[in-house]
C-alpha cells in the first residue's frame, strides 16, 4: 500500500482563508482585528522559522502582529512585566512565549503569568485542565491542528488504537487528551517505554513528537495505519526531516504527513484560529 498524503500545507491554507473571511466580516462590522503578541527571548533556530512563517500568516489573514524579540540575557522580571502589560492591552487577544527560553528564565512561571483567556498556545495549567476535563477552551496548537488534519481523512477516531510517541506538555500529553476526548484508545510511549516497536506495530494511528530524526522505523507501521509526524529536524546538510522514517513508512501507511508541509503549517494556522476565537467568539470568564 502507498499512503495518501495528508497535505498540511493545503489544509492550513484552507483554514487560514476561512479565518481571513471571518476577520474581514468582523472588521467590516466595526470590531478590532485580532492582535497576537509573540515574545521571543534570544535566538532559537526552530523558533526563528516559526516566527517568520507566523508573521507572513498574520499579514495574510489581516491580524495585528506584535512580535517582541528580547535579548538572550533578559531577566525573568522583565518578561513578567511585559506579559502584565500585554495582559492589560485590549488590542492584544493572544500572547505566546516562544519555547525554549534561556536558562535564567523559568518557563512555568512565565506561562502561568499569561492570562488564561489570552493563552493561545493553550499551555497554561487552567487550559490544560479544561482539556483534561473535556471542557476545552484554548487547546495547544500542534495537537489541535493534528485533529483538524485527522478530520480530513474522514476516518472516525472512536475505538481506534492510537499510539502517541513522546509525552511532552506541548505535544504528547495534549495529543493524548484530544484523542481520548474523541474516544480513541490511547497509549502514550516515552523514553522509558519497553518495546516501542511492538506498541507502534499495533497502532491504527501513530502520532510521533520526539525530535529525533527517523526514530520511528517504517517497518514498525501497521498496514493502512494513519501516521502523523510532528517532528521537524534540521539535518547537517540543511534539509528537514521528521521523526518517522518516511520513505519506508509511506509504503505501509494508509495516510501519512510529510515534513516539511505537514503538521508545521497546521500549528501556525491553529494559532491564528485560537487568536480569532479569543477576539470574537470565546466567552472566557476566568
Ligand atoms: N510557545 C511555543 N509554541 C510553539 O508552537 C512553538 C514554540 N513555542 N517554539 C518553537 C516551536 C517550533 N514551531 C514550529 C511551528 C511551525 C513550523 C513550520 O511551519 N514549519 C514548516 C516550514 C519549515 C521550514 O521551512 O523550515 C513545515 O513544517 O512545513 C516550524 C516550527 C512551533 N513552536
Amino acid at each position: 500500500m502507498t499512503a495518501k498524503i495528508l497535505d498540511g500545507k493545503a489544509i492550513a491554507a484552507e483554514l487560514r482563508e476561512s479565518i481571513k473571511q471571518e476577520v474581514d466580516k468582523q472588521v467590516a462590522l466595526g470590531k478590532k482585528a485580532p492582535g497576537l503578541a509573540v515574545i521571543m527571548v534570544g535566538e532559537d533556530p526552530a523558533s526563528q522559522v516559526y516566527v517568520r512563517n507566523k508573521k507572513i500568516a498574520c499579514q495574510k489573514a489581516g491580524f495585528n502582529d506584535v512580535s517582541v524579540v528580547l535579548p538572550t540575557d533578559t531577566s525573568q522580571e522583565e518578561v513578567l512585566a511585559l506579559i502584565d502589560k500585554l495582559n492589560a492591552d485590549d488590542d492584544v487577544h493572544g500572547i505566546i512565549v516562544q519555547l525554549p527560553v534561556p536558562n535564567q528564565i523559568d518557563p512555568e512561571e512565565i506561562i502561568e503569568r499569561i492570562h488564561p483567556c489570552k493563552d493561545v498556545d493553550g499551555f497554561h495549567p487552567y487550559n490544560v485542565g479544561r482539556l483534561a476535563t473535556r471542557m476545552p477552551q484554548l487547546a495547544p496548537c500542534t495537537p489541535h491542528g493534528v485533529m483538524t488534519m485527522l478530520a480530513k481523512t474522514g476516518i472516525p477516531l472512536r475505538g481506534l488504537n492510537a499510539v502517541v510517541v513522546g509525552a511532552s506538555n506541548i505535544v504528547g500529553v495534549p495529543m493524548m487528551l484530544e484523542l481520548l476526548n474523541e474516544r480513541a484508545t490511547v497509549t502514550v510511549c516515552h523514553s522509558a517505554t519497553k518495546d516501542l516497536a511492538k506498541k507502534v506495530s499495533e497502532a491504527d494511528l501513530v502520532v510521533v513528537g520526539v525530535g529525533i530524526p527517523n526514530m520511528v522505523k517504517g517497518e514498525w507501521i501497521k498496514d493502512g495505519a494513519i501516521v502523523i509526524d510532528v517532528g521537524i529536524n534540521r539535518l547537517d546538510d540543511g534539509t528537514l526531516c521528521g521523526d518517522v522514517e518516511y520513505d519506508v513508512a509511506k509504503e505501509k501507511a494508509g495516510w501519512i504527513t510529510p515534513v516539511p508541509g505537514g503538521v508545521g503549517p497546521m500549528t501556525i494556522a491553529t494559532l491564528l484560529e485560537n487568536t480569532m476565537q479569543v477576539a470574537y467568539h470565546l466567552d472566557c470568564k476566568v
